[in-house]
Parts: C-alpha cells; sequence; structure tokens
C-alpha cells in the first residue's frame, strides 16, 4: 500500500475536491469513522471525551462527537481553541449541539474513552502549553484513547515525538497510511492502525505519485525469480560468500546457506587459507574455494560465472579484507550485497568509496544497521531534521546503492528515490547472526536476476515472515528454511 507524506496527503484532499469531494464531506466521513471505531472497539466505556484542538483535525472531533451523542453516548468536548471562522472545522463545532469545556479543566478518568482530536497532519511545532499538559494528564490517569489520524505530538512525516505525544490504544487514519503511522517511535504510540475509507478516489495517487509503499508482497511479487524447468544450476544463479577468518566462518555459513534456500542453484564460500579446514568439515551442498589475494576473487568470479557475492557476515576489516572490497568494487561488475564489516571497512574511506560510486557499477546493495549507517553517513545520522525514510532516501542517492536501513521499522530506499517501509519484523529477529542470513536472500535473489530494489524489499519482508514463523526462542540457523517455506508459498500462489 502507498504511504503518503503529510503533504502529499493535503495534494490528495485537494484533487479529491477537484473530484467533487468537499473537505466538508470528507471531514463527515473522517469524523463517522472514529465514531464507528469508538462504539465498535470501546463498546464498554462509560464516557467519552473528545478533545479538539484549533484545525481539522478537531473538526472531525467535532463530528464523531455529534455522532457518539446520537448514538446515546455521554460525551463531553474540551478544546484548547477555537477553529478559525467560516472553517469547515468552525462549521462541524456549530454542529456540535453540547457544551464546550476548555482544555485546561479537563480532568481525564481511568474508565473513560479520550478521543484525541488536538492536532494530526497539521502538527507543525512541539507540543506546548495547555495541549502538552492535557497529553501529560491523559497519559498519568491511563485513560484508553483512540486517535483522529494520529496521536497528538507524533510528526506524520517522521514517527518523531514533538515535544510530548499521547499513547494510543488505536488510531484512525484516512486513505493512506503516513510514514508517522509506520517509522518508530510512532508506530508504536499509534497502537493498532486502522486506514479508513473517506471517500477520497485512489485515482488521486496517479497525479501524486507517491514513491513510498509500506513492504507488501504486492509490490515486488510479480518479480519474484520462478526458475524454469530447463534451468541447471548455474542458470538458477551462483552466488559467491565471502568468509572471514577460521574462527569467523559460521557467518558465511549463514549467509551461504541462506542463499541457497532462498532458490540460488549454486552457491560457493570463499575462503581464506587458514579457514580451509574448518569451512571443509561443514559444508555439504555448499561449494568451497580458497582465495589468497584479490586477483583470485576476480578470476574465480569470472571464470564461475558468479552472479551475486555478499561480502562482510565475519569478514574481519584488515588490510586484507579492505583490498578484497575495494577490488570488488573497483574492477568487478558482479552485483554485490556488502555488509556488516564491509561496511566497516568501506567506512574506512569514505572518498574513496564514494568517488569509486561516480561510476555506479558494480549493483550495490548495502545493508547497515543504525551503527553502521553512522559511519557510512554520518551527516545522514546526525541530521534530526531528516525521518528514517528521507535520511535511507539520501543514502541510497549518493552511493548509487539500494539501501536496507536495518532496525525495527527498516526502510529499504533506491538510488531513484522509491523507499518502503518494512512492518512484519519481529523482536525474535534481533539475534546474533539474523543479518547475515538477510544478506544471504538478497543475494540468492540478485543473483537470480531480481531487480535490486525489489530483491532487497523482498528478502527483508521473507526475513520477518521466517522470524514471526519460528517465534521464541528463534537462532539464526532456523531461519533459512523458515524463509524456504515463506518464499516457496509467495511462488506457488
Ligand atoms: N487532508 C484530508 O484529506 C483530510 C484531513 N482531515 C483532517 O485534517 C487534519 C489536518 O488538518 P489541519 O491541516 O488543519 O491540521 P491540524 O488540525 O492537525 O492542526 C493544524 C492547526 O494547529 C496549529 N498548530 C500546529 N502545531 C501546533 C502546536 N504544536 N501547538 C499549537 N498549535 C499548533 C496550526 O497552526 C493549525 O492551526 C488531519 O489530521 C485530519 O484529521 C479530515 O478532516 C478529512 C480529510
Ligand atoms: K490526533
Amino acid at each position: 500500500m502507498e504511504v503518503l507524506t503529510p503533504k502529499e496527503m493535503g495534494q490528495a484532499d485537494r484533487l479529491a475536491e477537484q473530484a467533487g469531494r468537499s473537505l466538508w464531506h470528507l471531514m463527515q466521513a473522517a469524523g463517522g469513522s472514529v465514531a464507528r471505531e469508538a462504539l465498535a472497539r470501546f463498546p464498554d466505556r462509560r464516557s467519552v471525551a473528545v478533545l479538539c484542538g484549533p484545525g481539522n483535525n478537531g473538526g472531525d472531533g467535532y463530528v464523531a462527537a455529534r455522532l457518539l451523542r446520537e448514538s446515546g453516548l455521554a460525551v463531553d468536548v474540551w478544546r484548547s481553541a477555537e477553529p478559525k471562522p467560516g472553517s469547515d472545522a468552525a462549521r462541524a463545532a456549530d454542529a456540535w449541539k453540547g457544551a464546550v469545556g476548555a482544555l485546561a479543566d479537563f480532568t481525564p478518568q481511568a474508565d473513560m474513552l479520550v478521543i484525541d482530536a488536538l492536532f494530526g497532519a497539521g502538527l507543525a511545532r512541539d507540543l506546548d502549553g495547555a495541549e502538552r499538559e492535557a497529553v501529560e494528564r491523559v497519559k498519568a490517569a491511563g485513560s484508553v484513547v483512540l486517535a483522529v489520524d494520529l496521536p497528538s505530538g507524533v510528526s506524520g512525516s517522521s514517527g518523531e515525538v514533538m515535544g510530548e505525544a499521547l499513547q494510543a490504544d488505536c488510531t484512525v487514519t484516512f486513505f493512506r497510511p503516513k510514514p508517522g503511522h509506520l517509522l518508530y517511535p510512532g508506530r508504536a504510540l499509534c497502537g493498532e492502525v486502522v486506514v479508513a475509507d473517506i471517500g477520497i478516489p485512489a485515482g488521486v495517487l496517479a497525479d501524486i505519485e507517491p514513491q513510498l509503499w509500506a513492504n507488501e508482497p504486492a509490490q515486488w511479487r510479480h518479480a519474484l525469480p520462478r526458475p524454469k524447468n530447463i534451468a541447471h544450476k548455474y542458470q538458477r544463479g551462483h552466488v559467491a560468500v565471502f568468509s572471514g577468518k577460521m574462527s569467523a566462518t559460521g557467518a558465511a555459513r549463514l549467509s551461504a546457506d541462506a542463499a541457497a534456500r532462498a532458490g540460488a542453484g549454486a552457491v560457493t564460500v570463499l575462503s581464506p587459507p587458514d579457514a580451509m579446514a574448518a569451512l571443509a568439515t561443514h559444508l555439504t551442498a555448499t561449494m568451497l574455494h580458497r582465495f589468497d589475494a584479490p586477483e583470485d576473487v576476480l578470476a574465480f568470479i569470472k571464470e564461475r560465472k558468479v552472479h551475486a557475492a555478499v561480502c562482510g557476515p565475519g569478514f574481519g576489516t584488515g588490510e586484507k579484507q579492505k583490498a578484497v572490497v575495494e577490488t570488488l568494487m573497483h574492477e568487478s561488475d558482479v552485483p554485490l550485497v556488502i555488509d556488516a564489516d564491509a561496511i566497516t571497512v568501506l567506512s574506512q574511506d569514505l572518498d574513496c568509496f564514494l568517488a569509486v560510486r561516480n561510476s555506479g557499477e558494480p549493483t550495490l546493495v548495502l545493508t547497515p544497521h543504525e551503527g553502521e549507517f553512522g559511519r557510512l553517513f554520518p551527516d545522514l545520522a546526525e541530521n534530526k531534521t531528516l525521518s528514517k525514510v528521507e535520511r535511507a532516501r539520501l543514502a541510497a542517492a549518493r552511493a548509487k546503492a539500494v539501501v536496507i536501513y536495518k532496525g525495527a521499522d527498516t526502510v529499504i530506499a533506491a538510488s531513484d528515490g522509491r523507499a518502503a517501509i518494512n512492518t512484519n519484523g519481529t523482536v525474535w529477529l534481533a539475534t546474533a547472526g539474523s543479518g547475515d542470513v538477510l544478506a544471504g536472500l538478497v543475494a540468492a535473489l540478485l543473483g537470480q536476476g531480481m531487480p535490486p530494489f525489489e530483491a532487497a524489499c523482498a528478502a527483508v519482508w521473507i526475513h520477518g515472515q521466517a522470524g514471526q514463523r519460528e517465534g521464541f526462542g528463534l537462532t539464526a540457523e532456523d531461519l533459512p528454511q523458515a524463509a524456504r517455506k515463506v518464499l516457496a508459498e509467495l511462488i506457488s500462489r
């Protein structure tokens, strides 16, 4: 599903108006969907308090208040400021015939349903004054909160908290989700998110051309590799995985296993001389090849027709490793997944890395977690005015790469501006070796010819789904098999 920034949502609103849906009617539908969710989800609440701000978010609140009162509930409205005279919100406030209290006098109770219609997409600065104090009181009282569009204090564009924010049990937003619903901390503050249809025609999206999606199979399933019956193993993608020294071979084996389970026809672990014996005792279907110097690597890639390579898991960060990473970047055109230690190696000489990337070759997928992202793109990481999506996009454009910016809310970004926010991750994936598996999944899909952005999005989703299936107590060794089943189902459907 497309994700719209608050600015794009304003555009949707104007386009809907041109298509004959007035803001007044959208506001009635928005307030109506809030009232419906309140009745359906919180039927046992004895009283309802609707907190209304000065803008259209408050307007939705007045509409919901009127409808809930008409259904027989005891409803009070508390407002921080009057809506602008002549606005749709003012018209909605006029249609509310009950009393209106000053927000400063509102005393929340634990058994109350609080409908938060203070601020939505229009939140422009940190919460302060009466609104902030009311938010603090609601949090202290522990009332059940249903947020209109966004919990007040959450930025719709970044999910960041602006000063203070409500913790909602449920958030009803309209037409399409916003980045603030999917990026942390906003995602956690929203509670369950309901995306309500308020009559904005989906056709407006053709004019808006959104470049951000929630990461879902609908976006990339068509591009998943479907091997033809006649394919032999090398036609199904040959993936090479670089191993580190003898004491650090497990990471490469996890990547290799993931690549094989995700459909690569052949997988070879490239090993430094000292790790050959350790790897040989562990590998069965996966092939093993020794490399000593960067030239060996180039020769192997060329002669054995490698389709994608993973470099980084357990690799090490010394001079020898640096030489390999640089050779891969300068002298080879094999699609690369650069993870973990290889990211650290690149970050040791940023000017060189970016100079090489000016040519745009080879196809590159970078998989940094927060710390690695900070090392590769320090200025972007420090820029607190940017959302995680914007940081990932700028990084992708700068590195001419697909960037998988990992975390609980992993963002995948391409250098052409497309981006996706992943939502199926689970805490069980925060385990040693999980990232190595992800790198192997990306390489397998790349090696089978899937375009890099789609391959990255698919790998992240499959990884998340595998984590959910395995659940409590999973180890990274469980993930490749689970990923295989997820992928098999995606392909067979
Ligand atoms: N865009 C659309 O298509 C629709 C939008 N609707 C509602 O309209 C909302 C957006 O309305 P608005 O653009 O009026 O924005 P809001 O109602 O979120 O807030 C805007 C008002 O708050 C003030 N303000 C911003 N930050 C403040 C702060 N920290 N402290 C005090 N005042 C602050 C602004 O100056 C402005 O007056 C959405 O969240 C949604 O609830 C719905 O009515 C239906 C359709
Ligand atoms: K709100």
